[in-house]
């Protein structure tokens, strides 16, 4: 009977969104199975593809003479699962993109294809030419090619038929192996060989006996032989060629904490609120409910001691766990806590491992060797297999959110694979999404409440707003008396302080004093970012580097100087104000090497230092019993963009930052210096009322007609050509008006905040509704039609429920 596999190919094309069928060679039909990739002719010629296999049918289909068959089989099992090829397309429908890249999207980098090319010759060739393209090799790579003959001249012998072009996929999925000895020979042989071996050959001697030593079946790692008996690799290769020993390849995982050891830890006594929530999470684990809980607790009130004890109940249910945390507060501490109650059930999946140890941390879930995973966003593409749990701590993070295809956000994902597994689903935060909270309100989660400190005396800090605009006049630096002088009593008292600046929505520059010129990068429309540590100018945005003027290149002055206010900057001034501080800075810059982070955090947590003065990316996550102060040097520079989430970004991001003070023992104070002290968003931060800032930002939200009381899709038009682009976007909106109902609004179009990056200009629309029977079927139109404009250099993209409005 004939087998067909339905296959979907790496061509991301409307036209390809579907499967095609292929036919099973006889040799592979004991050997494929759903979720492998395989290699597969595709079009004309010799092109030959990766391609997932979704399904597996006998029946042939209508028209079997044009079949290909696949041409190979580039895994040994499953890559993705019957779970995750369902997710896949709905993933892809959700988000309007095409299958295949969602289905990569779930796969650790490494296992994503790339290709080579190779041109092969297919008659005789001037000899000449030939003689010059393939220098007397049947086919030569692609690149290699056209360093020695222009692509005109290619392109020519391709029409001519005298050569082709053969793909050919290479996935990197390195395994690292590692070399071990076994013994070949039994004991009482081995006592035989010893009689022969000459009393001068003291290693083949030494070599011996430890096999003699050694039992049968058991390995020990070549390196391990050598190093700690002092036997040489020569020894060992003649008694491997004598028949004593054989050296074998083992598979080793590249385990990032292999050099730290963690002790194992024993769940707190938890206080009433913690219990009650834990309860009710129990509750729905036994009765497989797919609850989604929104634990809504204040900064320290012990949600990580719950989601632990959570795991731990379904553990030892035999099931499984995930947990995503955003990626800056993916930090050593947030991994040590799950270490130390978990050990080596936990594998951490983050963007500060290698690629080589992401793989192995996969292949390890794959396995079922983890059984909790610990990650940030993509973490919740794991291949676990019957999962109990899944959470999704700090739930408001927009960085949830992908922003490229697929568009998809990692709360969605969790929710529907708790759906899939019949499992609840914990949303985190001190302060939820908007979206979240409301949905908690009309019972669709299940809110669970934290509003104390967990530690036993700890409260929440005691928050002073100091108001900049007066604070300005008496000081030329970044600094208030009032922040000077909390820290300098901090000083005294040998306890620790957290500074953070607040950088979004800001950044340094170099501007001219004679006539105002401010450096622009030369393929989009924003300012260059100076940076210190390597001396250039970037461009934030399309990554442009150039060096750091000294003359002014509009009116050559050289009165160019430096304006912002930059993590350096502040802690020179810093310095200076307090002699005596140690400071440690954390920003892009001191954190870009692998590790660094960590040993900053470890570094503080020693109290090697009194102050940790950095970016957003110290505000989150953070457990520093010593630390009772912390300080905003500026409060709103996100306050007034114009994007509606403004002020709730605003109003999270004091709220965490001020929850690092005072969470041991000892009662924590914050400083936010601000020119806006009347503002809603930062009024409330100090008593940490998110309640009353839900309502008070429901009602605004409700009047002005935002998320959420309307969903949002955005959908943008980009070209090297600004008028196409432009063109292009009225267009759009225009067909969208009449194909939507009227309870749908288009917004727009308008230039996007930075109309232009990298070379492109951006137009947008946003299409703001309730309830839209038309909405699916428009913008998948719009998705086809748009096809067939990517050759003409027009990029159009669907983001549905966009982070992002400027
Ligand atoms: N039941 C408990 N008894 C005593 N201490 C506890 C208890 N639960 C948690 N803690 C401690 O309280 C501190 C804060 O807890 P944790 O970090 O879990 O809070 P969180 O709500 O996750 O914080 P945040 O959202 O601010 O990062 C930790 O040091 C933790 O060990
Ligand atoms: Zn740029
Ligand atoms: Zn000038």
């Amino acid at each position: 009977m004939d087998k067909f596999a339905e296959i979907i190919v790496d061509v991301p094309a409307m036209q390809t969104n579907q499967p095609f069928t292929y036919l099973i060679p006889e040799e592979f039909r004991q050997v494929v199975s759903v979720g492998m990739r395989v290699e597969v002719p595709f079009g004309n010629g010799n092109r030959h593809i990766q391609g997932f296999i979704t399904n597996i049918v006998t029946e042939a289909p209508r028209v079997t003479d044009s079949l290909k068959a696949i041409t190979n089989i580039l895994d040994l099992k499953p890559v993705l699962n019957e779970e995750l090829l369902l997710l896949a397309d709905e993933m892809a429908q959700k988000t309007y993109s095409f299958k295949i890249t969602c289905l990569q999207t779930m796969l650790p980098s490494v296992m994503r294809s790339s290709y080579k090319k190779w041109i092969v010759k297919t008659a005789e060739i001037e000899p000449d030419i030939d003689e010059q393209l393939f220098k007397g090799l049947a086919e030569i790579e692609w690149d290699e090619a056209l360093e020695s003959i222009p692509l005109s001249k290619l392109l020519s012998l391709r029409a001519e038929e005298k050569i082709d072009l053969r793909y050919e996929v290479l996935t990197k999925n390195k395994i690292k192996t590692k070399k071990v000895i076994k013994k070949k020979m039994t004991t009482m042989e081995l006592r035989e060989v010893a009689k022969s071996i000459r009393a001068n050959a003291k290693q083949q001697q030494k070599l011996c006996a430890f096999l003699m030593e050694f039992a049968e079946d058991s390995e020990i790692s070549l390196l391990e032989l050598m190093q700690e008996h002092d036997l040489s690799r020569a020894a060992i290769t003649s008694a491997e060629k004598a028949g004593w020993l054989s050296i074998e390849e083992r598979e080793v995982y590249r385990d990032p904490y292999a050099f730290q050891s963690f002790k194992q830890d024993t769940p707190l006594d938890l206080n009433d609120e913690q219990d009650k929530a834990l309860a009710e999470v129990i509750k729905a684990q036994d009765e497989n409910a797919a609850t989604t809980f929104l634990l809504e607790g204040v900064t320290g009130s012990g949600k990580t001691e719950v989601y632990l004890q959570a795991i731990s109940h379904v553990l030892n249910k035999g099931k499984t766990a995930i947990m995503l945390v955003p990626e800056i507060s993916l930090t050593p501490q947030t991994v040590t806590r799950f270490k130390k109650r978990f050990g080596a059930d936990v594998a951490v999946l983050h963007s500060g491992l290698s690629e080589g140890e992401r793989y192995d941390e996969w292949r390890k879930i794959e396995r079922n060797e983890a059984r909790v995973v610990v990650g940030a966003r993509s973490a919740v593409f794991a291949p676990l297999e019957n999962i109990g749990l899944l959470i999704v701590d700090e739930e408001h993070e927009s960085s949830y959110k992908q922003d490229e295809t697929p568009r998809y956000h990692a709360r969605d994902v969790a929710i529907w694979r708790s759906q899939y597994h019949h499992c609840p689903v914990i949303l985190g935060s001190a302060t939820p999404s908007l979206e979240s909270r409301a949905r908690a309100q009309k019972n669709v989660y299940q809110l669970l409440p934290l509003t104390k400190r967990a530690v036993a005396d700890a409260v929440l800090p005691k928050v002073e707003i100091v108001d900049m605009r007066k604070a300005i006049a008496q000081t030329k630096n970044s600094f208030s008396t009032e922040l000077i002088q909390k820290l300098t009593e901090r000083l005294a008292l040998g306890e620790q302080a957290v500074l953070m600046l607040n950088r979004r929505g800001f950044s340094s520059f170099i501007m001219c004093r004679d006539c105002g010129f401010v450096l622009p990068c030369p393929n989009c429309d924003i300012s260059l970012t100076l940076h210190m540590d390597t001396k250039t100018m970037k461009c934030h945005y399309c990554g442009h580097e150039e060096r750091i003027p000294y003359q002014c290149p509009s009116c050559h002055s050289d009165k160019i100087r430096y304006y912002g206010t930059g993590t350096q900057k502040v802690e020179t001034e810093l310095q200076e104000l307090l002699p005596d501080a140690r400071i440690i800075r954390m920003d892009v810059d001191t954190t870009r090497k692998k590790g660094s982070h960590q040993a900053l955090l470890r570094r503080f947590e020693n109290h090697e230092a009194d102050i940790l003065l950095g970016t957003q990316m110290i505000a989150k996550g953070l457990d520093f019993p010593n630390v009772t102060l912390v300080g905003v040097l500026n409060a709103d520079t996100a306050l007034n963009l114009p994007d509606f989430r403004s002020s709730e970004r605003t109003f999270q991001l004091l709220t965490q930052v001020s929850g690092r003070s005072g969470r041991g023992d000892k009662p924590g104070e914050v400083v936010i210096q601000t020119f806006n002290p009347d503002h809603y968003a930062i009024q409330l931060v100090q008593d940490q009322d998110y309640e009353t800032f839900y309502r008070k930002e429901m009602s605004l939200r409700h009047l002005s007609g935002y998320p959420p009381y309307y969903f949002t899709v955005q959908v943008v038009a980009s070209h090297e050509d600004e008028y196409l682009a432009a063109k292009k976007i009225y267009q759009i909106a225009e067909k969208l008006k009449t194909s939507l109902s009227e309870q749908a609004v288009v917004l727009g179009p308008t230039p996007k905040s930075i109309a232009r990056v990298n070379k492109r200009y951006f137009y947008q629309i946003v299409i703001k509704y309730r309830q839209e029977p038309n909405l699916e079927q428009a913008l998948n139109d719009l998705m086809v039609a748009s096809q067939a404009e990517i050759q003409k250099g027009m990029r159009i993209v669907i983001d549905v429920e966009p982070q992002n409005f400027i």
